[in-house]
């Protein structure tokens, strides 16, 4: 939380103005934010100095393992955040290879589950890091990516939290999540959960003992229609300390992600929180 606090007041007091083109708003911005998560120390980075919806960042996480392009399957599994991005800009409405109502087009998951390779087919990305992790492999090439610049145009936005690469070291497995863009105050709280659980998960079903998640940000702002519930509001308040995550013990392989794992295998003690702040969202 100290972190998070930490980042939104860098931007705050340090960040220049940008003109953003697709949004038409506004961004206090700042470059370069590296964050981690003691996932070793069950120490879960949830807001606190506002109520967060942590289960719906959790379900975006299944979704896109689970290599979901629809904004209703998310939404099925307890997940709103892709309803305007699929079904609001504009931009995408007009879009030729848009199939319909919720389609999001090949995007996050479903690029990672489906890479293509340039002589056809394509390969399961998520797939080859799991196995060989579960194999205690790690060929330090163990990356999970979403960034496929060649299908931009296919896509309801481009990936922001774009890669995800795994290690293992003395038993231990690491996470190193990159991202290129970052709306700190609705964004980030939930990339936040999504990194930390990511590695939680995949130690669970590979049956290695989580150590630190690593989380680079490099673009990291602030809408201007945000701003000042970001500054008079939310940085006001004390931060409580961290909440625990705890995951369905039974969850032991990837299938079991993929088919019957729902929200109700999560759950978290001790989250303290201020009450909620309803911040802006820019399609
Ligand atoms: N401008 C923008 N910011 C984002 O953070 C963002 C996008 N666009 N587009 C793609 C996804 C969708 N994401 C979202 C979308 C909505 C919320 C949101 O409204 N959160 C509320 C409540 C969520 C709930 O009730 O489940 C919040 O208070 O955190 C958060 C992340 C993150 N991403
Ligand atoms: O997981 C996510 C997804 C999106 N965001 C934010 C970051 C930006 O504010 C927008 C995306 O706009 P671009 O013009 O494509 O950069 O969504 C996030 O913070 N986390």
């Amino acid at each position: 939380m100290k972190q998070y606090l930490e980042l939104s007041r860098r931007i705050v007091e340090q960040g220049k103005w940008v003109e953003n083109e697709r949004t038409g708003k506004r961004c206090l911005t700042v470059i370069n934010a590296d964050l981690t998560y003691n996932v070793d120390s069950n120490e879960f980075p949830l807001i606190t100095t506002r109520k967060s919806f942590w289960k719906a960042a959790i379900a975006e996480l299944l979704g896109y393992l689970r290599g979901y392009s629809n904004a209703a399957d998310f939404r099925a599994i307890g997940c709103n955040t892709w309803n305007a991005n699929a079904n609001d800009n504009a931009d995408w409405l007009n879009n030729p290879s848009r199939k319909g109502e919720d389609d999001m087009g090949f995007v996050y998951g479903a690029v990672a589950r489906n890479f293509p390779k340039p002589d056809g087919g394509s390969i399961d990305l998520v797939r080859k890091v799991v196995d060989n992790l579960s194999k205690g492999i790690d060929d330090r090439g163990e990356i999970i990516t979403f960034y496929h610049p060649a299908s931009f145009h296919l896509g309801c936005l481009r990936p922001c939290m774009f890669q995800h690469q795994f290690s293992i070291l003395d038993g231990y497995l690491y996470l190193n999540s990159y991202q290129r863009s970052c709306d700190v105050p609705l964004g980030l709280n939930f990339n936040q959960v999504q990194v930390y659980t990511l590695l939680a998960l995949m130690a669970q079903i590979t049956g290695l003992k989580p150590g630190k998640a690593y989380h680079k940000i490099i673009n990291a702002h602030i809408y201007e229609d945000q701003l000042e519930l970001m500054r008079d509001v939310q940085l006001t308040r004390e931060p409580f300390a961290s909440p625990q995550l705890h995951i369905n013990p039974k969850i032991k392989t990837f299938e079991d992600l993929e088919t019957w794992v729902t929200l109700d295998d999560f759950s978290i003690t001790g989250y303290e929180h201020h009450e909620s702040i309803k911040y802006p969202f820019s399609v």
